[in-house]
């Protein structure tokens, strides 16, 4: 893990209540795949390529839905208020002055319109996405559409990695289940039918997906898809890009490190669209090997929080920066000039040499 973000986890855990510090740290069941998800990265390597760099490099990435000054952007996480009392809003306001994207969740302690505000206070041009779980309500679902379309959302996450709650372990020791008194989910209020709650629900389907794309004309990316089949359903259900993400290993304990499923998404899609990979990114290595892995950007969720939660908006700042600079570093030493300079061919496995390659 990069230094500046380990130490920015330490003043989060000493200054966050330490039920707080474990829900926002862990994962389901043993925790197999929240540790595999940043090992899987350690046994990876780049292969430099020499003479070909340049004195500055462009970090640009073009998605749908916005333009990134650097290919890391912030993976949808609940609860801001819990790291911090400005939440969100601070979170927003640094991934602006980042010039990169928050893709805010529908569990968020701060309604999506003041996220949007907050964001677009720092830069008018700023692109907030909004993350939502598909109701099985869908009168709810959109609902919740409409609204994050008024707030100015550029483009909306379905994540569907969560047919159930991922099981906690750490949540259920501390009786971790409600939000403070104070807090709540600002965006699941005054729904049709009175409904409070996200309903995580098995029968949601590439049906209520289909009907969902119909209610908007927003560039709708698909988060939490491990298995290259489901790749390119998604492509073939219109979706505008895929998130490959085992949600941080807080669903299935028995997934794979999302660093390790991205090669078969990536080559399932074709370059139909763009895949973001999120899990486990810990540094600008982590960055690079993931690019050249095929992924356009990369999603972080626990450094934000840590940053957040150390030092509000500066704290995130400094998350994005540290990794800003670092893969500029890295994309330096690999010869790069921009994100499109790495590519699968520079990835080799630790321990298991060097194969002849001149592609
Ligand atoms: C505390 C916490 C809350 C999360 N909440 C959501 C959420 O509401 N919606 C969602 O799609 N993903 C959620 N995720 C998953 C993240 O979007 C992302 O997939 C994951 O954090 C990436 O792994 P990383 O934390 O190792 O960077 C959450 C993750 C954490 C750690
Ligand atoms: C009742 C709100 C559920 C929010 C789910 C947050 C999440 O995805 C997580 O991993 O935690």
């Amino acid at each position: 893990m990069n230094t500046g973000l380990a130490e920015l986890r330490e003043k989060a855990r000493a200054v966050l209540d330490p039920v707080h510090y474990d829900y926002y740290a862990g994962g389901v069941g043993d925790e197999v795949v929240l540790g595999e998800n940043e090992a899987a990265f350690r046994r990876l390597a780049l292969l430099p390529r020499v003479l070909r760099g340049r004195a500055t490099r462009d970090l640009t990435v073009d998605l749908p839905g916005g333009r990134l000054r650097l290919p890391v952007l912030v993976a949808p996480t609940a609860f801001h208020r819990l790291a911090h009392p400005e939440g969100e809003v601070a979170t927003a306001r640094a991934a602006a002055a980042a010039g990169t994207v928050l893709v805010s969740g529908v569990a968020s302690t701060v309604a999506i319109g003041d996220v949007v505000a907050a964001a677009r206070s720092v830069d008018a041009t700023a692109s907030v996405w909004f993350q939502l779980y598909p109701q099985p309500d869908e009168a709810v679902t959109a609902c919740l559409v409409e609204r994050a379309e008024r707030a100015g959302c550029t483009a909306l996450v379905v994540t569907v990695d969560s047919p159930v709650f991922g099981r906690h372990r750490r949540d259920a020791e501390h009786g971790f289940h409600d939000l403070p008194a104070g807090l709540a989910t600002e965006n699941m209020r005054d729904l049709p039918g009175g409904v409070r709650d996200i309903v995580m629900s098995p029968e949601v389907s590439w049906d209520h997906l289909d009907r969902l794309r119909e209610t908007t004309s927003l560039p709708l990316w698909l988060k939490g898809v491990l298995h290259p089949r489901d790749a390119v359903l998604a492509v073939e259900h219109g979706v505008a890009g895929v998130v490959v993400s085992n949600h941080g290993g807080r669903q299935s304990d028995l997934a794979p490190a999302a660093v390790e499923a991205l090669p078969a998404v990536v080559d399932a899609v074709a370059g139909r669209v763009p895949v973001v990979l999120d899990g486990g990114v810990r540094g600008g290595g982590d960055v690079a090997v993931a690019l050249a892995l095929g992924a356009a950007a990369v999603g972080v969720g626990r450094p934000v929080l840590w940053g957040l939660a150390a030092d509000g908006a500066a704290g995130v700042g400094r998350v994005l920066d540290l990794l800003r600079d670092e893969f500029d570093h890295v994309l330096a030493l690999c010869g790069g000039r921009d994100p499109a300079d790495l590519t699968r061919d520079l990835v080799v496995t630790r321990g298991r040499g060097v194969s002849a390659r001149c592609g």
